[in-house]
């Protein structure tokens, strides 16, 4: 399959502080791709330097085949979209008339402007003026600007964090509508949540540098310790091993009908992140 970025030895200092040691790796077209990492471990870093807003002071950074730095004509910012905090917006414009002034720079029909508002229930909102807005409606407002002009990669540092559970899951929706047209995503946040339920593959980025990297599924299973915990009818907990022990266990419990329910003992992406770094996300 096609890489989208490709990224290696990436290097990044501020003065003498190390943002960056020696990042790498790649994003495929089409995947929605979790960047995942503490505060301050170089997400929003290394989405500028993806996208020429910064340079990077080692390594490689390649968007669509050429290097990021020269990602900066007309016809690569048409194929790029951005939702960083920095909101871009004219507090005294409505909501309507910002996203109208990305149609032409972007040179997209109006009718874009209802479709966008749509995916990220604002609908009712559209005549208000920014500064008015609440923080969770500023950045759906800007989450619908950085996919107006139908991207094929977008970055999206954080984009529900200032979202209530109903708008978080409509976004969601709206995600996964543009997944399905093929629109490749390069996905930060702090919500395990969000990535087992977005991203295809999941980095998890700590001091500098790619700790794992895989799909949420093969490394819950990686980190699995194999066990399933019967809930039973008295009350108490078993813990059992899979394989032929635990199954001949698991038949005694069913058939004195004492199982009251079974789960899996999986970790979730956020308790293997403390397990391979020794730190929380947030
Ligand atoms: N312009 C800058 N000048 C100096 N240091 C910077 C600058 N931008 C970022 N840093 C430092 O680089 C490191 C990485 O910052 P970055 O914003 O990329 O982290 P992050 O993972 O996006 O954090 P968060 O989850 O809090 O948004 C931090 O130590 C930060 O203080």
């Amino acid at each position: 399959m096609e890489n989208i970025i490709e990224v290696s030895g990436l290097v990044k200092m501020f003065s003498n502080q190390v943002a960056l040691k020696d990042v790498s790796f790649t994003v495929k077209k089409g995947e929605t791709f979790g960047f995942l990492g503490p505060s301050g471990s170089g997400k929003t870093t290394t989405i500028k330097i993806l996208t020429a807003q910064l340079a990077q002071t080692d390594g490689e950074a390649i968007v669509f085949g050429v290097p990021a730095s020269k990602l900066r004509g007309a016809g690569y910012r048409k194929k790029i979209g951005v939702l960083t905090d920095n909101s871009g917006l004219y507090v005294r414009l409505s909501v309507y008339d910002n996203l109208k002034l990305y149609c032409d720079l972007f040179d997209v029909p109006y009718t874009r402007i209802d479709e966008v508002l749509d995916m990220v229930n604002l609908k009712e909102a559209k005549k208000k003026v920014i500064s008015k807005l609440s923080r969770g409606m500023l950045q759906r407002v800007t989450l619908a600007r950085s996919f107006l002009h139908k991207p094929d990669l977008l970055f999206l540092d954080e984009p529900t964090s200032a979202l209530d559970p109903v708008n978080t899951k409509h976004i969601y929706k709206g995600l996964d509508n543009l997944k399905e047209q093929g629109t490749t995503i390069f996905l930060t946040t702090h919500d395990m949540n969000e990535a087992e339920t977005l991203c295809d593959r999941v980095a998890f980025l700590n001091e500098g540098k790619i700790q794992l990297l895989d799909s949420p599924k093969a490394l819950r299973k990686k980190f699995s310790d194999n066990t399933i915990t019967v809930e039973l009818a008295d009350g108490s907990k078993d813990i059992i091993n899979r394989g032929p022990e635990g199954a001949q266990v698991m038949y005694n419990y069913m058939s004195e009908n004492k199982v009251v329910s079974i789960y899996s003992n999986e970790p979730t992406l956020g308790d293997i992140f403390v397990e391979v770094t020794g730190r929380k996300l947030s």
